[in-house]
């Protein structure tokens, strides 16, 4: 793409709509997706009120996600997809100076394939993107036996990306390659100039501490971190390893960054009964309530003119919706329950992939 005058734009730069897919599968997805179905069907309408939304949903959950997803801005179209992490198997969408707009489909494992990934075939969810990209009409670039989820990096649209060695060097991506050579790729596939490698995301986050449910840019030069002061919390050490990083990190641009804090809400934990309502399948990831979820408030999506948050029912919410709305003064911040989302294990921006704008 970087020979092709292609980048990867900014999340804050314009959207010509956002993708999501409808969750169902059982083992994943309690009592049958329905409780998620709502959760994601209150993230496409909160979305819907800023730009397009398409949600892509299997044959058989057509007509009820049609019926469900009832606001003029939402289109629903049918794709066979395994799950519904679109930010992970959505394409990464670039542009270029004349209009242009085509997608980089990454090989797509499931967070790791035979070894820690989190279901067992993977086949349809590493089509998504090509699919998508059909629909739309755009240009591909086949990333084939380079895998990298959408979720795992940031960038500010000017030469920089942000991602975690826990993921990108994580033995069950890509590790027939050096950190030299991923940062090669990164840099031809969306024109980045400098990486900045943070150790590791969040305790406990199942994609191997993907940097959108931990670090996420807020402008040119201005990071949000999650952030706790309770040496006790088992993010601590990673908050503090990341903050070193980022406070002597120079972007493309030769920046010095300003990092803002966000709150991490919880410990949260799944109810028993909320793991009663999950298909034991193998090979699938298990729910049980002893294990500390990732909740994390850095998880949201930057539409045109707004901010799509998650909120948990938690302390924290208030506190984190202010921290949004200091650091998005032009941005309408609207917060949406997103328990559900991560019951699943993850939360908004995972279950969304922008599609930026001519
Ligand atoms: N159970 C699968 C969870 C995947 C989460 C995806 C993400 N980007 O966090």
């Amino acid at each position: 793409p970087r020979a092709d005058g292609f980048r990867m734009p900014a999340e804050w730069e314009a959207h010509s709509q956002t993708w999501m897919v409808w969750p169902e599968r059982p083992d994943n997805w309690r009592l049958g997706g329905k409780p998620a179905q709502a959760a994601f069907t209150a993230v496409a309408k909160a979305i819907a009120r800023f730009e397009p939304v398409t949600v892509c949903v299997s044959a058989g959950q057509y007509e009820n996600a049609r019926a469900r997803l009832d606001a003029d801005n939402i289109r629903v179209v049918e794709i066979t997809t395994d799950d519904a992490w679109v930010r992970d198997t959505g394409p990464t969408f670039v542009v270029d100076r004349q209009g242009g707009v085509r997608g980089v489909d990454w090989t797509f494992n499931a967070w790791g394939g035979l070894d820690g990934g989190l279901y067992a075939n993977w086949v349809r969810d590493d089509q998504v993107a090509s699919k998508i990209l059909e629909i739309e009409r755009c240009d591909r670039y086949r990333t084939e036996g380079f895998v990298l989820e959408g979720g795992s990096i940031h960038v500010d649209g000017e030469g920089t990306l942000i991602t975690t060695e826990e993921c990108l060097l994580n033995r069950n991506r890509n590790p027939h390659l050096s950190r030299e050579e991923i940062e090669a790729v990164l840099r031809e596939h969306l024109a980045i100039d400098t990486v900045i490698w943070l150790p590791d995301g969040l305790f406990n986050d199942e994609t191997d501490g993907h940097v959108d449910n931990f670090c996420c840019y807020v402008r040119p030069g201005e990071v949000l971190l999650a952030w706790t002061d309770d040496p006790a919390d088992p993010n601590h050490p990673r908050c503090q390893a990341a903050m070193r990083v980022l406070e002597t990190a120079r972007d493309a641009k030769g920046r010095q960054l300003v990092v803002h804090k966000m709150p991490i809400p919880g410990p949260i934990h799944a109810t028993e009964e909320e793991c009663a309502g999950v298909d034991k399948v193998a090979g699938t990831q298990d729910r049980d309530p002893s294990i500390r979820l990732a909740g994390s408030y850095v998880n949201f999506l930057i539409v045109n003119g707004g901010i799509v948050a998650p909120c948990f029912g938690d302390a924290k919410d208030a506190e984190a919706e202010a921290v949004l709305k200091r650091v998005f003064p032009e941005h309408e911040v609207v917060m949406v329950p997103g328990r559900e989302i991560l019951l699943g294990g993850g939360n908004i921006h995972c279950i969304t992939q922008q599609q930026p704008a001519p």
